[in-house]
C-alpha cells in the first residue's frame, strides 16, 4: 500500500508557475517533469502557508469564557462511536508552536470512515495548522497523528506506508497558472500513474464531469470564473490511478473551500463537497468515491449544507464537539457566538 498527498498551496504556486515558462515544454509529460522539479525546489516555500485575514477577527468572540464543563461537552451521538476499527485518523494531544507562539495546545479528535466533519473556530486559533499536520506538511511538536492506527513519523513522504491517501484542497484553488485544466487535473497520474496520455485525458474529462465541468480541458486557469477553479481543484482531489489492484481510501482535507465565493457559487461547491463523498452522488448520477472529509470554514452555509458533525478550535484546543444539528440548536453560549 503507499500513500499520496497531493497538496498545492497558495504560496510559491506563482513562482513556480512563473518558472516552468522557462523549460523546454515538448510532451505533456516533459512539461509536468520540469514543473515537477521547480516544484520540489521550492517545496519548503509551499509549505510555509500563512493564512490571509478572514471574516472573523481574532477576537471574534469577545468576552467568551470556555468553562471546564464546555470544554469536556461532547454530543451524544458522537460517543455513540464505538468502533475503534473505522477510524481513520486520529490526533491526539497534537502540539504546535511557530517560534515563541503556542498554537496547538493539546488537540486531540478522531475522524472515522464516512463521516463529514468541519472545523471551525476564530481566526488564527490553527484550524489550517491542524489540516497540515493531518496531511503530514507540518509535524506536531508534541503529541501523536494516527493514520489507520499506525502512527505517522514525522512528515509524509511519497514511499510512506499509510494506506490512506489524503488530498489537501486549499482555499484558493492553488492551480498551477501555466498548466491547462486537463494538465492540473492529470498533474499526478502523469507523473506517478502507467496509464497513457490518451486514458488519462479521459479520466480528466470524467472527474470534471463528475464535478459539473464540460469543455474546459485545454483551458488556463486565467479563463475559468472562481468557482469554476474550485471545481476544477475538486476535480484533481478526486482523481486516481484507476488501472491500480486496490485503490485505498481517501480522505479530503479543504481549507475554507468557499471563501471568496457569491451564495450561489458557494452552494454549488458545497453540494460538489457532499456530492463526490461516499454515500453522495456526483453530477453524472455515480456514487461518490470519498471516504470521509474535513472542511475547515467560518461559513455558515457550508457547515450547513456540507458538514454532519463539527469540531470548535479555540486557543488551539477543541472546546466543544457535537452534530450541526445540535450546532444549530444548541442553547450553548460559545456556540450560539458563532
Ligand atoms: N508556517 C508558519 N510560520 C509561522 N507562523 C505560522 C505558520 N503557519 C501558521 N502560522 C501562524 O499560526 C497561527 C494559526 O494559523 P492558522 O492558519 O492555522 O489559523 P486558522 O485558524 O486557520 O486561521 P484563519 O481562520 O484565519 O484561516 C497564525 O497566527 C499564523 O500566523
Amino acid at each position: 500500500m503507499t500513500s499520496s498527498v497531493f497538496l498545492s498551496s497558495p504560496l510559491g504556486i506563482i513562482s513556480i508557475a512563473a518558472s516552468i515558462k522557462n523549460c523546454d515544454l515538448g510532451t505533456k509529460r516533459s512539461k509536468l517533469y520540469c514543473f515537477k522539479k521547480e516544484r520540489k525546489e521550492q517545496r519548503n516555500v509551499n509549505c510555509a502557508c500563512i493564512a490571509p485575514a478572514r471574516n472573523l477577527g481574532r477576537d471574534g468572540f469577545p468576552g467568551t469564557k470556555f468553562t471546564e464543563s464546555s470544554k469536556s461537552e461532547n454530543s451524544s451521538k458522537e460517543m455513540m462511536h464505538l468502533n475503534e476499527s473505522d477510524v481513520l485518523i486520529e490526533c491526539r494531544n497534537v502540539h504546535k508552536s511557530f517560534g515563541e507562539k503556542q498554537i496547538l495546545q493539546g488537540v486531540s479528535f478522531k475522524i472515522r470512515h464516512g463521516e463529514a466533519v468541519g472545523i471551525i473556530g476564530p481566526s488564527g486559533t490553527g484550524k489550517s495548522t491542524i489540516l497540515k499536520i493531518i496531511a503530514g506538511l507540518l509535524a506536531p511538536d508534541k503529541g501523536e497523528v494516527y493514520i489507520r492506527g499506525r502512527k505517522r513519523l514525522g512528515l509524509i513522504s511519497d514511499d510512506e506506508i499509510s494506506g490512506l491517501r489524503i488530498g489537501l484542497v486549499f482555499q484558493s484553488a492553488a492551480l498551477f497558472d501555466s498548466l491547462t485544466v486537463r494538465e492540473n487535473v492529470g498533474f499526478l497520474l502523469y507523473e506517478h500513474s502507467s496509464m497513457s496520455d490518451e486514458q488519462i485525458s479521459q479520466l480528466v474529462t470524467e472527474n470534471l464531469a463528475a464535478v459539473g465541468l464540460k469543455g474546459v480541458e485545454d483551458r488556463l486557469p486565467s479563463e475559468l470564473s472562481g468557482g469554476m477553479k474550485k471545481r476544477v481543484a475538486l476535480a484533481r482531489s478526486i482523481i486516481c490511478d484507476i488501472t491500480k489492484e486496490s485503490i485505498e481510501p481517501e480522505v479530503l482535507l479543504y481549507d475554507e473551500p468557499t471563501a471568496g465565493l457569491d451564495p450561489i457559487a458557494s452552494t454549488v461547491v458545497e453540494d460538489l463537497i457532499r456530492s463526490v463523498h461516499a454515500g453522495g452522488e456526483d453530477a453524472l448520477g455515480k456514487p461518490g468515491k470519498i471516504a470521509s472529509y474535513v472542511v475547515v470554514t467560518h461559513q455558515h452555509s457550508t457547515i450547513r449544507r456540507a458538514v454532519d458533525r463539527l469540531l470548535f478550535l479555540h486557543e488551539g484546543k477543541v472546546v466543544w464537539q457535537g452534530m450541526t444539528d445540535e450546532f444549530t440548536t444548541s442553547t450553548n453560549p460559545i456556540v450560539q457566538q458563532l
